[in-house]
């Protein structure tokens, strides 16, 4: 008795801060070892539970959830390998700032290390993936145990949101017997709340220092030329207050598909959407050459606005980071400044009431519409084709909902051509690691904490890489639009260097597979269709919009006829700015 008392007080202690401290959902992987804090879990009022039965795609799955809640989501499953397979969903939780409360549980001491079953080493499992790890004491039932229960509950939920916001993990050795006695669960947490509610672990928002304030002031009011870079990023308001960073400064403001502004109706007359595609230019990035960089978020999706900021010698480029850390792939930043990026702008774009130049903007502008235009044209293709899909895409969706995309061609492909969006879609994609792992659980998960509806758009290879995701869709009767972009294997190869070398390339690189997944629709309870014109793309996907269900629509496509396309069109664009009267 004396056991499960200490099981039930502690673990119950346990869970009720974790809700008192706003994570209430957990995602739950089935396991022995786990019972006490799984059944603890369900029984909880507080406590949504989602059963997700492959670990890796239920850590994805809860990324998917605490991205959309932009709020903590636990994972909970039992010891050995299924604690390893989470391990991609906290890289990406790591590099994404996602805060995901990780829960293991373990083998008592006396059975590690000693050929117990099902016991490997959890300690530091994921190493610097992880803000803070800690090991929890066994279970006991002294008062002051269940004030450390709850305080460790507490310290890893606030560290977890704390910026930058990411994963923690807690292991939990557990001895047998696991079962706890539910019928006093209440009783426990009463006792065990004789104290102020949960820890209140805040943090003020990073403010900018007197000296910054006055050496940014000073380089924005020098600045003619500058440009305000967003890259994957999602603070609610940001765009309102970038935007008005934008209109006193007169500095365009290139925006990621990621950073939230695409769609956004406070950033319309700033906004420059087509730049990954006529930055290839490098004789019109000469004349686009700007004297000052304000960029914020993660690293943008284009390469090539990566590489026209590496050309960037002699000017001042600021990287605004809340989160305090140290996004810069370019090695060009001249200032790393660690203030919230709201209060940034709305410091600043108060000192500059004072009308600026616009022709900067408009030169901007003029390119970019240019650009768009012919961009536009992929729409007279005929054959079924990716870019073309992504084109039509946003006309086809809801007013508002969620647009899920894959790594590789698809995320690529929204920077492309899914722009001047007169709709509310949110755009996730998993850029904190660019992996192909885990896409349709993140999408899913998405779903399951959304009230609009989600689309998830992703290539064949990570289609294939995560179809055991959907079984969370049959289970939890999830509505999901999956869009595959079929093209038997790894298009984005095909736009690299690799594809110079005939010798190995489609045995090393395209990896085509010859399968198509109507059969893996069925077996989980997905309706499917495989559109062979425009018309029936249209129908599968606006007829989804009117009335969303789990629907998975294949389009094959021909990676090579894509990649021709693309380049063609690239060319095109490019030759139609060169013809504008004052691109010089
Ligand atoms: C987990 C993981 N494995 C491998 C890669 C390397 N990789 C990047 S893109 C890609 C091919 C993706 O193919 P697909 O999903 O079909 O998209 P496509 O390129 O055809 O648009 C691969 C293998 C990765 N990013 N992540
Ligand atoms: C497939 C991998 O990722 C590579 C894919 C594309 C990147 C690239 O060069 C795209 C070019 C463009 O967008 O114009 C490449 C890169 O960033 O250098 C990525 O490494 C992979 O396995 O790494
Ligand atoms: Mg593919």
């Amino acid at each position: 008795m004396k056991h499960q008392e200490a099981l039930t007080a502690y673990i119950a202690s346990f869970v009720d801060e974790l809700t008192a401290c706003g994570v209430q959902d957990v995602v739950i992987s089935p396991g022995s070892r786990s019972t006490p804090l799984a059944y603890c879990m369900a029984e909880h009022e507080g406590m949504d539970v989602h059963l997700n039965i492959d670990e890796r795609s239920a850590a994805f799955f809860a990324l998917g959830m605490a991205k959309e809640k932009r709020s903590p989501v636990a994972i909970l499953c039992t010891s050995g390998t299924a604690a390893a397979n989470y391990y991609p969903a906290i890289v990406e939780a790591h590099y994404s700032r996602v805060p995901l409360i990780v829960l293991t549980a373990d083998r008592p001491h006396e059975l590690r290390d000693i050929g117990a079953p099902q016991a490997i080493d959890q300690l530091h499992l994921y190493g610097k993936h992880v803000k803070w790890f800690v090991e929890m004491a066994l279970p006991e039932s002294a008062l002051s145990m269940l004030h450390y229960a709850r305080t460790i509950a507490a310290r890893a939920a606030g560290t977890a949101v704390l910026e930058p916001a990411g994963p923690v993990h807690i292991n939990i050795p557990l001895r047998e017997p696991l079962i706890p006695n539910l019928a006093d669960m209440k009783k426990w947490v009463k006792a065990s709340e004789k104290r102020e509610s949960s820890i209140d672990i805040r943090q003020g928002k990073s403010a900018l220092a007197d000296s910054q304030y006055k050496e940014c002031l000073e380089l924005i009011e020098q600045a003619r030329r500058g440009l305000i870079i967003c890259g994957p990023m999602d603070i609610p308001g940001f765009d309102q207050a970038v935007s008005r960073l934008s209109e006193t400064t007169g500095f365009p403001i290139l925006a990621d598909p990621l950073s939230q502004l695409r769609g956004s109706g406070y950033c319309k007359e700033s906004i420059i959407e087509g730049y990954d595609t006529f930055l290839k230019d490098a004789s019109l990035c000469e004349s686009l050459k700007p004297d000052l960089i304000i960029r914020f978020g993660a690293m943008p999706v284009s390469k090539p606005l990566l590489l026209f900021i590496k050309g960037m010698e002699q000017v001042n480029h600021m990287v605004i980071d809340g989160g305090l850390g140290w996004r810069e792939p370019t090695g060009m930043g001249t200032h790393m400044i660690y203030c919230e990026e709201t209060v940034f702008c709305e410091r600043l774009a108060l000192e500059f009431e004072k009308e600026r130049n616009r022709e900067w903007l408009g030169k901007w502008k003029a390119i970019d519409q240019v650009a768009k235009q012919e961009l536009r044209n992929i729409q007279d293709e005929t054959v079924l084709q990716e870019g073309k899909l992504f084109a039509k895409l946003q006309s086809l969706l809801p007013d508002r909902a969620n647009l899920v995309v894959g790594n590789s061609m698809p995320i690529r492909n929204v920077d492309t051509f899914f722009h001047d969006s007169e709709k509310e879609i949110r755009i996730f994609a998993n850029r904190g690691a660019n992996g192909i792992d885990g896409t349709i659980s993140t999408a899913l998960g998405i779903a399951a904490s959304s009230e609009q509806p989600t689309v998830l758009a992703l290539g064949d290879l990570s289609f294939f890489h995560d179809m055991n995701g959907l079984l969370a869709a049959k289970m939890h009767n999830l509505n999901l639009l999956v869009i595959v972009i079929n093209n038997d294997g790894g298009g984005i190869f095909s736009y690299l260097p690799q594809a110079q070398e005939e010798r190995h390339f489609e045995e090393l690189f395209g990896t085509p597979h010859g399968l198509s997944f109507e059969h893996t629709a069925a077996l989980y309870g997905a309706n499917y269709a495989c559109p062979a014109t425009w018309d029936e793309v249209d129908e599968a996907i606006s007829s989804w919009s009117g009335n969303p269900d789990f629907r998975v629509v294949e389009v094959m496509t021909d990676r090579k006829y894509d990649v021709e396309t693309y380049r063609a069109l690239v060319k095109h664009v490019s030759q139609e700015i060169r013809a504008m009267r004052h691109v010089d």
